[in-house]
Formats: structure tokens, sequence, C-alpha cells
């Protein structure tokens, strides 16, 4: 097996599909924001504030570079798709899912969390057309797309799970 990679807009579910997935799989679990607070003794929006939103890209950069070699789940974040060069890393070494949720819900998710900087530097509108200007890019990135509207967690963890069990299947034949 190789690495799952979770990519996809703020809100659409990396984090908690993640968690879920990795006990149903029984494998380690890394939520790259957490990792970095983590590695860099702050969080997200201290980073973003103190060094800059270019300076968090070059950690998240980093972060997939020096990642040690085991099987895991990775929940990415929203913007770590985005860079050429990570889609390359994450594509290169594992399976890349993209959690597909329209742009409505995932308003309704974040609009009020103070924890994503770029939600309260931004209006509704400069949200959702960066929304829309990424969304190509989850789906360059990703091997699957998973539609997760109408889904709950468990449903798309469920799937998300079958999906890989599947590819695991066939490099197997
Ligand atoms: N399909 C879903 N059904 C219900 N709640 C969801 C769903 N997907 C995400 N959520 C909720 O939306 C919020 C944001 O999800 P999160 O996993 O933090 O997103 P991300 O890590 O992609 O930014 C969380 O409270 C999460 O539980
Ligand atoms: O979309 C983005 O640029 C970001 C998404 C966030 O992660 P989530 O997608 O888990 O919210 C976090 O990495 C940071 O606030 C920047
Ligand atoms: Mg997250």
């Amino acid at each position: 097996m190789k690495r799952i990679y979770l990519v996809g807009f703020m809100g659409c579910g990396k984090s908690a599909v993640g968690r879920r997935l990795s006990f149903l799989l029984k494998m380690p679990y890394y939520d790259m924001d957490k990792e970095i607070s983590r590695q860099n003794g702050m969080a997200v929006a201290e980073i973003f504030d103190k060094h800059g939103e270019a300076y968090f890209r070059e950690l998240e950069t980093q972060f997939l570079q020096n990642l040690k070699d085991e099987d895991c789940i990775i929940s990415t974040g929203g913007g770590v798709a985005i860079r050429e060069i990570n889609r390359k890393i994450m594509r290169r070494t594992g399976l890349v899912l993209f959690l597909d949720a329209p742009f409505r819900e995932i308003w309704r998710r974040i609009h009020k969390d103070p924890r994503r900087p770029i939600v309260v530097n931004s209006t509704k509108e400069q949200i959702e057309s960066l929304y829309q200007a990424r969304y190509p890019l989850y789906k360059a990135a990703a091997h699957i797309t998973i539609r997760t509207e109408f889904r709950s967690l468990r449903q798309i963890t469920q799937y998300a799970a079958f999906q890989v069990n599947r590819l695991k299947g066939e490099r197997k034949k």
C-alpha cells in the first residue's frame, strides 16, 4: 500500500474523513495543519499573521518532502493541491482522493470559523472565486473524486475505504 491523501477546499471534510478513515483502515494519520502547527509551535492562523501565507506554503511543501516512508493517511490543507510540486509529490507517492462539496455547503461550514485565516480575511464573494479557481486543480491532483453532497461522514469514509481496498486488490492481480 502507499499513502492516501485527501484534498479539496476548506470545509469539504478532509480532516473529519481522514481521521475516520484511519480508524477504519487501521493506518497512521496525519492532519497537515496540525502537524505543521505542532512542528512550529504556533496555530496556522498565527503562522499566517507572523510570517505570511507564502511562508506557510513553503512549510506545506517541506512537510510533503520530508515525510518518512510509511503507509499512512494524510489530510492536506485546502491550499496544498494548488502548487504543482505538491501535486506531483502526492500523485507519485500515493492515492489522491478529492472530496468534492458544493460551495453553498462549504460556506455554511466555514464562514464562522476563526481558525481559517483565509476565511477571516476575505468576503464571501472572494472565497467563492477562490473555490472556482481551485476546483480544476483539485481535479488535476486527484486520482479519484468523491462527491460528498447529501452523504454523511460515515458514508463518505466507507466509500473512500471501498475505493482504497478496490485499488489494493487490483494491484495484487
Ligand atoms: N459530509 C459531511 N456531513 C456533515 N458534516 C460534515 C461533512 N463534511 C464535513 N463536515 C463538517 O464540516 C466541518 C469542516 O470539516 P473539516 O473536516 O474540518 O474540513 P477540512 O479539513 O476539509 O477543512 C467539520 O465540522 C465537519 O465535521
Ligand atoms: O485553503 C487554504 O488555503 C487553507 C486551508 C486550511 O486547511 P483546511 O482545508 O483543513 O481548512 C489551512 O491549511 C489554512 O487555513 C489554509
Ligand atoms: Mg482540515
